[in-house]
């Protein structure tokens, strides 16, 4: 049985077929919501459009809907919204069973419905994408889904009502349907998917032989990363520190990848949070040799990696989307060089903007995003506040650069880190 989530732009809204929502089954609890079920009013429906094949596993299902998307996007007349959705299977008890993401076009009653089905399926034929189409409408009151195929009248129509948002987001119920990477075998799996593009070759032998493979992570200085949103002040505390500390200044990631890294910007977010979380390793080792003849300290780690992973992973709505606190996707990974202390910069949001603006460099679209996105913002700093093993330690960044050094330099004195 599915389950579906719209991802409008406040909120996702889930479906689930009326059955799953019998009082014996606990999961998924029906929500009462003005509105809900008058979403598609007489006449309107959501176009449901999948790339998913059973066939492929996730990297691959990811690339597929990145085509997709593209396809869509240059839909002849397409003048209605397109909105990301996800959709998931649930065994008899409720529980989720599988999840793939896909697309919905939001027509009105108005549009030629007909027509609109027929060009899109000729339009993706054309471009080679593999897809599959549903539909949710109205009938009455009540919401159902159908899906299409060679033979309408052979499908099932099936009634939905909209449900509480389930306790996890489910991209989050397993390891590998996420760009969150916990080891480094997943990373190298994902971007052996797509070893046949040039930037992951050459990628891959940039990094070739000088990953950290845990072992040896004993260390004589200490390591402090430096986190927090753009321009939190991050890279002028790294280098004051450094210097404070008679230590190295770090900054992931590394220059030696730099080149490829509008390119892995530019790609779905499953192979471009590759492209970082791949340079973590990299970074540990360079990092972990620095360490044995001064204190290090980085600007940016596996956190910044992660917090952004998971804020786009979770593409809508505020906080309360996110997994919940204590989720293993907010741990470090086992298999990586652990600093000793994580600091996290904060400031408002008044302030930040201030020094956005002061600092005159190229926005990155992300930076552009974020800027743009209140709820995109909201989610990063809650992943920051989630982050567990290592848990990071708040910092106000509000004072001048010195000031901001200074109190950082208490606080590594305070919890016997350096001393002073
Ligand atoms: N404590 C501070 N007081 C006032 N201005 C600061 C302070 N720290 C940094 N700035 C200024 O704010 C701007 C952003 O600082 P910085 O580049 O260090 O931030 P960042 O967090 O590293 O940003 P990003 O993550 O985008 O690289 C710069 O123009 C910098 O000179
Ligand atoms: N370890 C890292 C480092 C960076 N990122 C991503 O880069 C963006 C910001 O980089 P700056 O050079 O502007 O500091 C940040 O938004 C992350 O998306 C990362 O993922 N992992």
């Amino acid at each position: 049985m599915k389950v579906l989530a719209l991802e409008y732009d406040l909120e996702p809204l889930y479906l689930c077929p009326k059955s799953l929502c019998a009082k014996e089954n606990g999961l998924w609890e029906e929500r009462h919501e003005e509105n809900d079920n008058n979403l598609f009013e007489s006449g309107c429906y959501a176009l449901m459009v999948n790339g998913f094949s059973s066939n492929l596993y996730f990297a691959e299902n990811v690339q597929e809907n990145s085509h997709l998307q593209s396809a869509l996007k240059s839909l002849p007349g397409c003048n209605f919204s397109i909105i990301t959705t996800m959709s998931f299977t649930v065994d008899q008890s409720g529980n989720q069973t599988s999840y793939t993401e896909g697309f919905a076009l939001l027509l009105n009653k108005d549009d030629d419905n007909k027509k609109i089905k027929e060009n899109l399926i000729a339009h993706l034929d054309t471009n080679r994408v593999k897809f599959n189409i549903s539909r949710i409408f109205n009938k009455g009151n009540t919401m159902w889904y159908k899906e299409y195929s060679d033979n309408d009248s052979l499908q099932q129509e099936i009634e939905v009502v909209a449900v509480k948002q389930p306790k996890c987001h489910p991209a989050y119920n397993k390891r590998e349907t996420n760009s969150v990477y916990h080891d480094q075998a997943r990373v190298q799996s994902v971007l052996d998917t797509f070893k046949s593009m040039n930037e992951v070759q050459e990628l891959k032998e940039i990094y070739d032989g000088k990953m950290l493979n845990i072992k040896p992570l004993k260390r004589d200085h200490p390591i402090i990363v430096i986190e927090g949103l753009d321009a939190t002040g991050k890279s002028t505390l790294t280098e004051n520190l450094a210097k404070r500390l008679n230590g190295c200044a770090r900054k992931s990631p590394q220059d030696c990848v730099l080149h490829l890294r509008k390119t892995f910007d530019s790609h779905f977010q499953l192979l471009r949070r590759a492209y970082y979380a791949i340079g973590n390793y990299a970074f540990a080792a360079q990092v972990l040799h620095d360490a044995q003849s001064g204190p290090v300290v980085c600007d940016r780690f596996w956190h910044s990696t992660a917090a952004y992973a998971i804020a786009t992973d979770v593409k809508v709505g505020d906080e309360t989307h996110l997994p919940p606190a204590r989720h293993w996707v907010y741990s470090w990974p086992p298999d990586l060089l652990k600093p000793d202390i994580v600091i996290l910069l904060t400031i408002s949001d008044e302030l930040r903007r201030c020094r956005l603006e002061g600092r005159n460099t190229e926005k990155t679209d992300e930076e552009i995003r974020m800027e743009k996105s209140r709820l995109f913002r909201q989610r990063i700093a809650e992943v920051y506040k989630r982050m567990d093993n290592p848990a990071l330690v708040e910092l106000d960044a509000s004072g001048s650069a010195e000031e901001l050094c200074n109190k950082a330099v208490e606080l590594l004195s305070d919890k016997h880190i350096i001393t002073i």
